[in-house]
């Protein structure tokens, strides 16, 4: 069953990919996103969350008996975790329990020989994309597919898959460029993101509850814009900075220490727009207490009269109003933290809203590396009605309405490739 987008359009799957193509004995090129934290004094990967998670899309690649060439990038030029995919190699190694290759090089001469010389069944995992300058540029697909990237490896291979959900929202080469010259299929960590997002465009999947924190207030500013524009959204819980911002919006009295902070991250000139979404009725519910800190003591206050302490979690009161609300849902989209869960002591209103979504009956979306550490850790990564998205900016960007370059890409692709596919599906 091939993927669909929100606009109706199709992404073939690996399955569409055999049926209609055949693997076996091919050689397939695969985008996936391996960028990883890395400590930049000893160079260690320090969290391997997505090089784990495209292990079973290898594995399968391998085992129906295609020569699989992964490709990556990690950090940006210029910046620390702007590395070699050396490491990555030996941990994906390590939980694929098979041998990984790997080239330094990406599109010169030693990397197309290694893919030359590749077998049915081997893995090999090239260098990191961004070491060619080509990859840093957004550009059209057509364009891309003219660049010097796409055109030393893709006349190397037969088909071409991206299971890199959390770049999909870059118009690289390696992402937008080969699908317009080979057929094109999502991989299984792609194909899991769609089935699991297509929920948002489900009618019957209502009522939906966005829990929306965190700190990147303007990205999630513009989720909510869109979410009301286009109805999308039952009720908003607001946490973390997102509240606070919400909270100066309505009127109430954060606290002249809050009203700082918020000056200092540039948040207070989001308040006009913020108002502008209250005054048109956005379903949003905002805390009534917090945890503060305040002269190094802890304390829980109630909002009312003015807030004393610095702002570090959402309080009692506000988990359990947030906790009722949630059990109405039939989807749940938590986004961003509730507090400053770098911090143990102001872990418990993002942890207790976590456990809540996934007690509930509701289908439950994760988005952003803070909230999946924290549901991984309460053991409810695995759990039916739970999705752990790996989308960074991505997901910012699809919540938000977005067409992802990336998946816009692969659709183009389908109509070339699966023509037949595309049509029964616009049917
Ligand atoms: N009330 C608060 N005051 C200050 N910082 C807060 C507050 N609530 C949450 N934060 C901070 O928000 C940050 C996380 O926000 P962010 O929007 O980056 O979420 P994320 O889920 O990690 O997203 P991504 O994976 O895309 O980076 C944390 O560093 C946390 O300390
Ligand atoms: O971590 C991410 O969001 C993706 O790997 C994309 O990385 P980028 O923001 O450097 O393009």
């Amino acid at each position: 069953m091939p993927c669909l987008l929100r606009n109706g359009e199709v992404i073939p799957t690996i399955d569409d990919l055999d049926e209609n193509y055949g693997v076996k004995g091919s050689k397939i090129l695969v985008r996936i996103d391996i960028n990883s934290p890395i400590d930049p004094r000893t160079g260690r990967i320090l969290d391997d969350t997505r090089i784990r998670a495209h292990a079973k899309t290898i594995r399968e690649l391998s085992e129906r008996g295609a020569a699989v060439v992964l490709i990556s990038h990690q950090g940006r030029p210029g910046e620390p975790d702007f590395t070699s995919l050396e490491p990555h190699s030996k941990v994906l190694s390590d939980r694929l329990g098979m041998t990984v290759k790997f080239v330094d090089d990406v599109i010169g001469p030693a990397a197309r020989q290694a893919i030359k010389e590749l077998k049915p069944g081997e893995i090999l995992l090239l260098d990191n994309t961004r070491l060619v300058s080509e990859e840093i540029i957004e550009a059209t697909p057509e364009k891309h597919a003219g660049s010097i990237f796409v055109q030393r490896l893709a006349p190397l291979f037969n088909y071409y898959i991206n299971d890199a959900f959390a770049t999909a929202h870059r118009s690289q080469p390696s992402i937008v460029g080969f699908p317009m010259l080979l057929p094109s299929a999502a991989g299984r960590v792609l194909e899991r993101e769609l089935h699991a997002l297509s929920k948002l465009y489900k009618p019957e999947e209502r009522p939906r509850v966005f829990v929306l924190g965190g700190g990147k207030v303007h990205d999630t500013l513009r989720i909510l814009e869109y979410l009301h524009a286009n109805r999308a959204a039952d009720r908003i819980l607001a946490t973390g900075l997102v509240a606070e911002l919400f909270m100066v919006a309505k009127g109430i009295n954060i606290g002249r220490k809050n009203i700082e902070v918020l000056e200092a991250k540039g948040i207070l000139a989001l308040v006009p727009r913020a108002r502008r979404l209250l005054l048109r009725g956005l379903p949003l519910e905002t805390p009534v207490d917090f945890v503060t800190e305040h002269n190094g003591e802890v304390r829980v206050e109630a909002v009312g009269t003015g807030i004393e302490g610095v702002i570090r979690d959402i309080g009692p009161q506000t988990i359990s109003m947030y906790s009722e609300m949630m059990k109405e849902a039939r989807l749940i989209v938590l986004r961003g933290p509730a507090g400053v869960i770098e911090d143990p002591r102001f872990r418990k209103g993002t942890e207790e809203l976590v456990k809540s979504a996934a007690e509930s009956n509701a289908y439950v979306i994760i988005g952003g590396g803070h909230l999946n550490v924290i549901a991984s850790n309460l053991g409810l990564a695995d759990k039916e009605n739970m999705h752990l998205s790996t989308g960074g900016g991505a997901l910012l960007l699809f919540l938000a309405g977005e067409d992802l370059p990336g998946l816009t890409a692969l659709a183009k692709s389908a109509r070339k490739f699966f023509p037949q596919l595309s049509a029964k599906h616009s049917t």
